[in-house]
């Protein structure tokens, strides 16, 4: 080819202009063809003062992978690039460093507990929770922050889960943050994993390493501060499993396990099995990270592209004999005759599919070499059927989408998607001409893994749907800036975060969320309910596109035209909801729901148990110096195992406390206002801080539910020792709690149910429930919360027998700032891949 442009930089700058349109792949044949002509299939290109070569024929690929593979080796780009942020490992290695890397990890892949369909069914479960809540949960004002929703984000976190628990035995959870595992930090000498933001930091590491490759040879003007910061974080990360499984030998799996992790039975995890064979904290940490990095995107591409050629207008066809085969093969809902041998063989049409999708797009479509020595290719010099001399330094770029497109082996219909092409058993013979996962000595070792969980999730995913569509038109064009998937830099250029209000979290944590973001710009300003020191002005609302506020908000939309996201401080909506910026803008509003859980919880156990073991009885006694056993020694406290605590709203606060006397050994009943019969309904997609709460509802051994007084008594009725209000105020719960009710527990349990109410005072009759302890109906009341608020001086509440009653403060905590920039750290990441919001304010219902 000729050189082209300013001092030869024509070709870069083409090449990246493609790249920039979505079709980088595309334009290595378009330029191949105009230039050189069809039947031309390895060319020259000059760029500037460095010539690379570029080849689609397969003769040359197969001297280059396999038959003459000694002279050569991957380039120094993926060597370099990417050491900082894995390590050098199987990936990243060159000549006999390579060569003891892949001896030192094949025989890992080379194990059949590797295909693990338990493990890919769990995670496909996910998945479809996800699937089923995106709908239902996105709300319009959100999509305005990234691109409409796109099914591609979830594959990812599916990818990651599935390879951080392959790898490490404990799943990054990206899919359900919930059910994210807290690890020790005491266990090794690094702090536990941080198992949100590891996608973040990869992405970023990897946006950085392409955006290096891009920039060619002069990749060094490339600032790094950012990437440092993600190669420590991922580093730290990986090194903290690696510790620990090197202190615990034998016994990291069951560890894992007795924190919630999966089950390690019979579980294969590539750490583990690794340090059998060494026992190097460095070799282990790289070589992990390496697999990390070859594998999660690369298999999260290919079925996004599966799913994209499924659903793509025209392909009906193909779809609707896929799926034909899959539910005569599998059955039409159920995972269980799915064997890694019937995914293999079993759907012929299934291998045809990912065979063509991989040919149509294959997930890298650009391999790399460079020459190690002089040496020759069969094909290319002369007239093209001659061999080509090539010098030592040489690069060459493999073009397998260019192979992929040959109308002269693949026949004319080359550019179409039509699976039937591979024959009867869906793989037929092919050569070097279809290479997606390399070829000879450093061919892809996850490519059994990836075939199998790709086959794994269309296989369940056309269980489940019967059709999919695309949004797309029928003649769109096959996009590649997707091929893999670049969620460059963090998502949140741009974005301007205010803090403003009275609750601030500590700089800790406003460091770390810096660090996760490291190009959000956070500003705060310190406010003692509507008073701030120094003045807050109008116009710096101007540039705001996140608020975390308590109840300040902007007059209208026209001085915060940017505002996007406001993160509430307050758990409910209900002090802004005349708020003319509330009502009348398209900002979406997100709750502090979640951030409560843990203190108010705290404190309804405690003043239960300071009840039952009359802690104010010997509170009075110490002021007067009086050691007296008496009480103790004629009542005997109860404890409380085997009693039961109904909750009253099933919410983060309930569910924490559920959580809590489920570890006392407590009996949980539910009750919410619609009914949950199945283990979705259950479940809540609120935030919680992670390994709290109940997000699955699995706790409540029963569950009550309904509007009608009748429903809430049968509840009343169910035995309760510990009755916990904790639903919102609303019409509907008004004055909920009154005469009858506690006429019905008592009726139900002869007196003997504690009341403890953390909602609002009004969900309770005052009257009635100091009538109610002066009765005897119920033993006793925890009020944090009371009407009127505050409680006058001489109020007869305060005098009641049997209560205990505080100021309205069970939700203050330390801790509350920092939940609050964890609730915003989570929204941020989920708006930044298109998801839905936790937490987000319907406008019309207020909550
Ligand atoms: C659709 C999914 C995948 C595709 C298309 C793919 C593709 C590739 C390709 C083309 C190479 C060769 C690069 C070269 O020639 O230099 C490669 C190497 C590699 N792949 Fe994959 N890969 C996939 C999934 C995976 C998975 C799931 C894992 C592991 C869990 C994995 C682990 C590796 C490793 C360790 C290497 C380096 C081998 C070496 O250099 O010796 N890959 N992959």
């Amino acid at each position: 080819m000729a050189r082209s442009g300013i001092l030869g930089f024509g070709r870069l700058f083409d090449s990246l202009a493609a790249s920039r349109a979505e079709a980088g792949p595309q334009h290595v044949i378009k330029t191949m063809d105009a230039e050189m002509g069809k039947h031309v299939h390895t060319c020259i290109v000059p760029i500037s003062d460095y010539e690379l070569v570029v080849t689609r024929d397969p003769a040359n690929v197969q001297a280059i992978l396999a038959t003459r593979s000694a002279d050569w080796d991957i380039g120094e780009n993926r060597a370099e690039s990417w050491r900082p942020l894995v390590g050098s490992g199987v990936f990243t290695s060159r000549a006999d460093e390579w060569k003891h890397s892949r001896a030192l990890v094949r025989p890992q892949f080379a194990k059949d507990q590797i295909n693990d369909l338990d493990l890919l069914e769990r995670h496909v479960q996910e998945l479809f929770v996800q699937l089923d809540r995106h709908d239902s949960t996105l709300d319009s004002c959100e999509k305005g922050w990234t691109q409409a929703f796109d099914i591609q984000p979830l594959f990812y976190h599916m990818s990651l889960d599935v390879t951080t628990e392959l790898i490490y035995g404990c799943s990054a959870h990206s899919l359900n943050p919930s059910k994210r595992i807290q690890l020790p930090a005491g266990l090794t000498q690094h702090e536990a994993p941080d198992c949100e933001s590891i996608g973040t930091h990869m992405d970023g590491g990897k946006a950085w390493v392409e955006a290096r490759g891009a920039m060619w040879k002069y990749r060094w003007l490339l600032p790094t501060r950012w990437f440092q910061t993600h190669c420590a974080a991922v580093h730290k990360y990986a090194q903290w499993f690696v510790d620990a499984r090197l202190q615990l030998g034998g016994d990291y799996l069951a560890m894992l396990e007795s924190k919630g992790c999966a089950p390690s039975h019979h579980r294969f995890v590539l750490l583990d099995d690794l340090a059998k064979t060494t026992q190097d904290p460095v070799q282990l940490r790289s070589q992990t990270l390496n697999i990390l990095t070859a594998g999660r995107d690369t298999t999260a591409a290919l079925i996004s592209w599966i799913v994209y050629f499924l659903a793509r207008r025209g392909n009906e066809g193909v779809f609707g004999k896929l799926r034909q085969q899959v539910v005569e093969q599998f059955g039409p809902d159920s995972a269980e005759a799915i064997t890694f041998k019937a995914l293999r063989d079993g759907v012929p049409y299934l291998t045809a599919v990912i065979n063509e999708t991989l040919r149509m797009a294959p997930v890298i479509p650009l391999n790399e070499r460079v020459a190690v020595r002089d040496t020759v290719l069969p094909r290319g010099g002369g007239d093209g059927s001659q061999p080509m001399f090539v010098p030592e330094g040489r690069q060459v770029l493999i073009a397998t989408y260019a192979m992929g497109m040959r109308e002269d082996i693949w026949g004319d219909d080359a550019a179409q998607y039509r699976p039937e092409r591979w024959g009867e058993k869906g793989g037929r013979r092919v050569g070097f001409e279809f290479v997606p996962f390399g070829g000879g000595a450093r061919q892809c070792l996850g490519q059994q893994f990836a075939r199998t969980m790709a086959a794994y999730v269309v296989v369940r995913m056309l269980q489940r749907y019967v059709k999919m569509e695309s949004a797309e038109a029928a003649d769109a064009p096959v996009r590649f800036h997707h091929t893999i998937e670049n969620r460059s830099g963090s998502g949140v250029q741009g974005h301007k975060v205010l803090i403003i209000g009275p609750i601030h979290p500590d700089p800790s944590a406003l460091d770390s969320l810096r660090t996760r973001f490291p190009d959000l710009e956070i500003v705060s300003h310190t406010e003692h309910f509507g008073r701030s020191e120094p003045p807050f002005l109008l116009e710096q609302w101007k540039d705001v596109t996140v608020a975390v506020t308590f109840m300040t908000l902007p007059p209208t939309q026209a001085e915060a035209p940017n505002l996007k996201y406001v993160q509430l401080m307050s758990a409910g909506a209900n002090h802004i909801l005349q708020d003319p910026f509330f009502k009348n803008s398209d900002a979406m509003f997100c709750t502090a729901n979640g951030v409560h859980g843990p203190q108010i919880s705290e404190w309804i156990i405690m003043t239960y148990l300071a009840f039952e073991h009359s802690l104010p009885h010997y509170f009075e006694n110490q002021a007067k110096a009086t050691w007296d056993r008496s009480r103790a020694l004629s009542a005997f406290p109860e404890d409380a195992v085997s009693k039961t605590v109904g909750i009253l709203g099933y919410g983060s606060i309930g569910r924490q406390t559920a959580r809590l006397a489920n570890a006392m050994g407590m009996k949980v009943h539910a009750y919410t206002l619609h009914p949950r019969p199945t283990p979705e309904s259950r479940r809540d997609a609120s935030w919680s801080p992670a390994g709290l709460g109940d997000p699955d509802g699995a706790f409540p051994d029963k569950w009550f539910s309904g509007g009608t007084p009748e429903d809430l008594h049968a509840f009343l009725r169910s035995g309760l020792d510990l009755l916990v209000v904790a639903t919102p105020l609303t019409n509907g719960t008004q004055h909920l709690l009154a005469k009858r009710e506690f006429e019905v527990l008592a009726e139900a349990g002869r007196g003997r149910t504690y009341v403890s109410n953390v909602a609002r005072g009004p969900v309770i009759s005052t009257d009635d429930v100091i009538d109610a302890l002066e009765e005897g109906l119920i033993r006793g009341a925890a009020l944090d919360v009371t009407d009127p608020e505050p409680l006058p001086d001489g109020h007869r509440l305060w005098g009641a027998k049997n209560v205990i009653i505080t100021p309205h403060v069970s939700g203050a905590s330390k801790a509350y700032g920092n939940r609050v920039l964890a609730v915003l750290g989570h929204n941020l990441e989920r708006l930044v891949q298109g998801r839905g919001v936790a937490n987000l304010v319907n406008k019309e219902r207020g909550y």
